[in-house]
């Protein structure tokens, strides 16, 4: 329980109604739904609805006060007008809290593609050393073995709070975290206090939710920009997006490239050859990490899993375990052991040929696996793909592009496609225009279609056709991601038919 008039101290209050001095506040909610007795509830103005339409059930369930945009005059509890309640809810939700991110090591990675994987390996280098952590992102948030299932990639403000103050209640040190660009453009994490801030990479996902491409880096690099002198901001040099942010924050720079040999880390010696990577990580500059002074030096790295993305995701964790002052020994034994996050290039059957199941969500996301294919050894590829839905046409055009752009390149002539609905979530259907577009790219390239209605069959017509040395890349499939499963099941019984193409 936190006195009213103390706790509005943390934000700027413009105006009252009915304020009230003694009052107590048991919690904070902005959900009608999850109001208790004695709360503050915060009125949030949405993209869809608007919080104050709902105070008066918030009343009814027991809200003692309110924080308004606009006061409403016929509700007559306490209300305390802020120029932005989402703002005000952080600057609440922070103090409520008593400033979980102060007493923590927070780290906070941005991209479009590999937050997932990123986090999930800084985590697992840093639970190496020792440490007690937290993760909080699209899959899960964890608070030392307590593990919950995520509704966001990066929680409201308020949630988020909630997570760190139990994080600091069971003694974890160390949190790493993605940070969405609706969660910067919406002030989910404007009251935390980044120690490490990290900014991996950025391509066109996410543009409908921000209106261009250009407010979406704005999003991103605010977490860059925003990030104190005593933090410190891990950038890849090869993306001209986070390079171009070098000059751009107070913090202290550490840098990372393949291709760039102008910044702290670089890798070199890279070894793609069977998808896994191995390389050696050469430190040009010398910087200092929690307790420790780098010299210029190398060390050789190899991951268990595959791919050039997670050849850049773990420089961007090695970067940031470097800062935190964990040993390279423990760093280079962590990544040799380091599984990876489903679907993200995931091998799911290694025999007489080789099946990847990976995510495909975006152009970015599509250019990394694909190029991962340029490394690889492997006789033929068979490519199977499952036509994104419910996203409109301009993206799916945009990942034919860059599917043609690849195929291209690797030198593949014909593609394994469907546009199977019953693959998918319920939020996630394939209209006709998203598939017709996919098509009309395909057939401007000169590429066979194969389009298969159901997901089972166009996999089926893959595995009849592999042999000895080949790979069948299982990608795209949003949703319910039964594609590894459908393959594994298949792989069983001999394919005694090929599904029914159209
Ligand atoms: C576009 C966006 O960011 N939307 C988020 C936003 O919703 P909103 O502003 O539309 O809220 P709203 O539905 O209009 O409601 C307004 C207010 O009324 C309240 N309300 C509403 C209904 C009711 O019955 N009672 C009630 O009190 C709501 O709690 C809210 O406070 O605030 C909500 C409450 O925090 C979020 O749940 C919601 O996320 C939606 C589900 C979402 O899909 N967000 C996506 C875009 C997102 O944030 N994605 C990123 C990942 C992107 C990436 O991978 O990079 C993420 O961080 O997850």
């Amino acid at each position: 329980m936190t006195r009213l008039q103390e706790l509005l101290q943390a934000t700027a209050v413009v105006g009252s109604f009915r304020p009230e001095e003694n009052l107590e506040a048991t919690g904070i909610s902005y959900h009608s739904q999850k109001v208790s007795p004695g709360d503050l509830f915060v009125c949030i103005t949405g993209y869809s609805t608007d919080g104050h339409k709902y105070l008066p059930d918030a009343v009814k369930s027991g809200a003692a006060a309110a924080i308004v945009e606009r006061i409403q005059e016929d509700i007559a509890i306490p209300q305390y007008v802020v120029p932005n309640s989402r703002i005000a809810m952080a600057q609440l939700a922070d103090a409520f809290y008593s400033h979980p991110s102060s007493k923590l090591k927070m780290i906070g990675i941005t991209a479009t593609n590999g937050k997932t994987t990123t986090t999930y390996m800084t985590n697992a280098i840093l639970e190496q050393h020792g440490l007690k952590t937290g993760l909080i992102g699209t899959v899960v948030i964890k608070i030392d073995d307590v593990k919950i299932p995520s509704e966001l990639t990066t929680p409201e403000s308020l949630d988020l709070q909630s997570y760190l103050k139990q994080m600091v209640d069971r003694d974890v040190t160390h949190v790493s975290m993605e940070v969405s660009s609706a969660a910067l453009e919406s002030h989910r994490v404007e009251t935390v206090g980044y120690d490490i801030v990290c900014f991996n990479n950025l391509s066109r996902e996410h543009i409908d939710s921000h209106g261009t491409f250009e407010k979406y880096f704005e999003a991103k690099a605010s977490l860059i920009r925003g990030a104190s002198e005593h933090s410190s901001a891990v950038l890849n040099l090869d993306n001209e997006h986070a390079a171009s942010l070098v000059g751009q924050t107070r913090a202290n720079v550490i840098t990372y490239g393949l291709k760039s040999t102008e910044g702290t880390l670089h890798c070199k010696d890279l070894d793609l050859s069977t998808g896994r990577a191995k390389f050696t990580v050469e430190i040009i500059k010398p910087f200092k990490g929690d307790g420790v002074e780098y010299t210029p030096g190398e060390f050789r790295v190899e991951l268990r899993i595959p791919g050039l993305h997670s050849v850049y995701n773990s420089m961007a964790a090695i970067a940031i375990a470097l800062l935190c002052g964990v040993p390279v020994a423990t760093i280079q034994e962590a990544l040799r052991t380091f599984g990876g996050v489903e679907r993200r290039f995931e091998f799911i059957h290694e025999d007489e040929f080789i099946i990847v199941d990976d995510h495909f969500a975006n152009p970015g996301n599509i250019d990394v696996t694909l190029e991962t294919l340029r490394y690889m050894d492997y006789e033929q590829c068979h490519f199977v793909y499952a036509i994104r839905g419910n996203r409109g046409p301009i993206i799916n055009r945009e990942n034919a592009e860059a599917i043609v752009k690849w195929m291209n390149r690797l030198e593949m002539h014909e593609i394994i496609a469907t546009r199977s609905a019953s693959h998918v979530n319920k939020n996630n259907t394939v209209s006709d225009e998203e598939t017709d577009v996919f098509l009309e790219v395909m057939n401007e390239a000169g590429i066979e279609v194969k389009l298969y209605r159901e997901l089972p069959d166009a996999i089926a017509h893959a595995l009849s056709k592999a042999g000895r040395g080949d790979l069948i890349l299982l990608a795209g499939c949003q949703g319910m991601d039964p594609g590894a499963e459908i393959a594994l099941e298949l792989l069983k019984e001999p394919v005694s038919k090929q599904g029914a193409e159209g």
